[in-house]
Parts: structure tokens; C-alpha cells; sequence
């Protein structure tokens, strides 16, 4: 049984419809990234999962005991309001001392519990947010725009943390980005939304498809160069001395 399966979704917002004919289904352990410009409904349909809307039509089914985290876009922070990240990771309900360490550990910051939130980088702030997210154990793991205002290289250095995650717990990751070219070589798939499906498949299909391309223009087809260029790279990092060039180049996305 699929972890997610959703058929014919709509949801109707302040009597618009925002979703329409939303078709979806996620596996264990599948990272899918989904695009689509500025009032697309990505964010909607990521509420809709977490039961924090209501369709208004369709069938949303979660498998049974499904447990879902969620990273949200940032983190807001009272800066009135001291607090480690420890205490943090203890609200609303405590947790073991070995469960916040494993959660910041697999959030790829074990160094991090007694430092203040307001001390942190945004980068930092994110991953607290990921481990926050860990606590749960989920199996399904929905980022809504988890990177955004951070770096080239914080934000390519998240979506690697996000591969291990999965690699080391089999979590399925549904995430929103409006970075494909960033997060394409981290993605088994993806789906282009328009308040609808307008395509889908492996990035390289999105990327290339006319309904992904009338979206977001020209630029594409850069997007799909670098995607390239970076598998050759990755290729080419079996030779140390190509690896090296490679590595002058790197924008520090690739692994
Ligand atoms: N509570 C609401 N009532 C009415 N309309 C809403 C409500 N929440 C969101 N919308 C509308 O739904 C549409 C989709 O919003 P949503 O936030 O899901 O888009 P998005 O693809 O995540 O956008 P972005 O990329 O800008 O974050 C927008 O037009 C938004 O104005």
C-alpha cells in the first residue's frame, strides 16, 4: 500500500478553487520535488496532507499509522524569548536526551543542542527545523520551501543532509522547491503544479517538457546544462586529477 495515494483532489479556498484533479502517489522511501510558480498550490497541497485543510473533493488516503514531519519554510523567533535548542527540541512535549541528539545527529548537527536560536546561522535555524521534524520518526517527510534565504552552498548542503536522511531512515521526502536545478540530481521524481498536474516524471522530463517550459521560460534550458555538467562532473571524479578541476567549479552542489 502506497504511503500516500490521493485521486481527483480538490480544495476550495475563500470559494476559489485552488486545487483541482490532483492525482498522487508516494512510496517508501521516494523523494519527490514539487514545482510550480507563486500561487501554484503547492503549499496547499502540502496542508492538505497534513489534514490541515479539507478537500473539497477527491479521496486522500494516508496509510494507516502514517507519521508525517514537517519542515516549514523558516523559523520565526521571539527575540525576546531566549532558548537553547534543546528546549526547543523539548516543545510542546519532552523527549529523551537520546532522542534529540540522534534527531539533531541525523539532522547533520549534533553540536548544536546547548547553542541559542537566536544565535544561529539560517542554515542552522533549518536544520533544528529538520530535527525538529526527525523527533517524530516519520515516514513521510514534507518540506515547504525548506531553503529558502539560504546560500548557494547552504542550500545545496541542505538537500545533501536531505539524501542522507533518507538513506539512513527510508523516509519518503515530498518537498516544495523553487530550485529545480538544485534539487534535480536529489529528486526520483517530479511534479510540475499549476493548481493542477501539468507534468511529471524524472526532473530531466520535467525540465525538457513544453508544459514545464511555457511555465518558467527560457531559463530552462540552462537549468538542464548544469544538470548535465554535473553528472559529468560526477563522473569525472573517478579521476583525481579531473576531480580537482571539477572541484574549481563545483557551485557546491553535488556530492
Ligand atoms: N486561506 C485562504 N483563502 C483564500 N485563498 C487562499 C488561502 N490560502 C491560500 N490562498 C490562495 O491559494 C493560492 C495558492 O496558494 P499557495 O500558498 O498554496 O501557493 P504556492 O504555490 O505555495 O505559492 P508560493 O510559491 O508563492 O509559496 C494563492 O492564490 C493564495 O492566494
Amino acid at each position: 500500500m502506497p504511503l500516500l495515494s490521493i485521486d481527483d483532489l480538490r480544495v476550495v479556498l475563500g470559494g476559489q478553487t485552488i486545487l483541482e484533479g490532483i492525482d498522487l502517489k508516494l512510496e517508501c522511501g521516494e523523494i519527490v520535488t514539487l514545482v510550480g510558480p507563486n500561487g501554484s498550490g503547492k503549499s496547499t497541497l502540502l496542508r492538505t496532507i497534513i489534514g490541515a485543510l479539507t478537500p473539497a473533493g477527491g479521496r486522500l488516503v494516508r496509510r494507516p499509522g502514517l507519521t508525517i514531519g514537517y519542515v516549514p519554510q523558516r523559523l520565526a523567533i521571539d527575540p525576546t524569548l531566549p532558548m537553547t535548542v534543546t528546549r526547543f527540541l523539548n516543545l510542546p512535549r519532552r523527549r529523551s536526551r537520546e532522542a534529540v541528539q540522534q534527531a539533531l545527529a541525523q539532522a547533520g548537527v549534533p553540536e548544536l543542542g546547548s547553542q541559542q536560536l537566536l544565535s544561529l546561522s539560517g542554515g542552522q535555524r533549518q536544520r533544528v527545523l529538520l530535527a525538529r521534524a526527525l523527533l517524530e520518526k516519520p515516514d513521510l517527510l514534507l518540506l515547504d520551501e525548506a531553503t529558502q534565504g539560504l546560500d548557494h552552498r547552504g542550500t545545496a548542503d541542505f538537500y545533501r543532509q536531505i539524501e542522507r536522511v533518507r538513506r539512513e531512515t527510508g523516509c519518503a521526502i515530498l518537498m516544495v522547491s523553487h530550485e529545480l536545478h538544485v534539487v534535480m540530481r536529489t529528486s526520483d521524481r517530479v511534479i510540475c503544479l499549476d493548481r493542477h498536474v501539468c507534468c511529471q516524471g524524472t526532473p530531466e522530463r520535467v525540465l525538457a517538457s513544453p508544459a514545464y517550459q511555457a511555465l518558467f521560460g527560457p531559463d530552462t534550458a540552462d537549468a538542464l546544462a548544469f544538470y548535465r555538467h554535473e553528472h559529468l562532473r560526477e563522473k569525472d571524479a573517478a579521476s583525481p586529477a579531473l576531480a580537482q578541476v571539477g572541484a574549481a567549479h563545483s557551485l557546491g552542489v553535488s556530492a
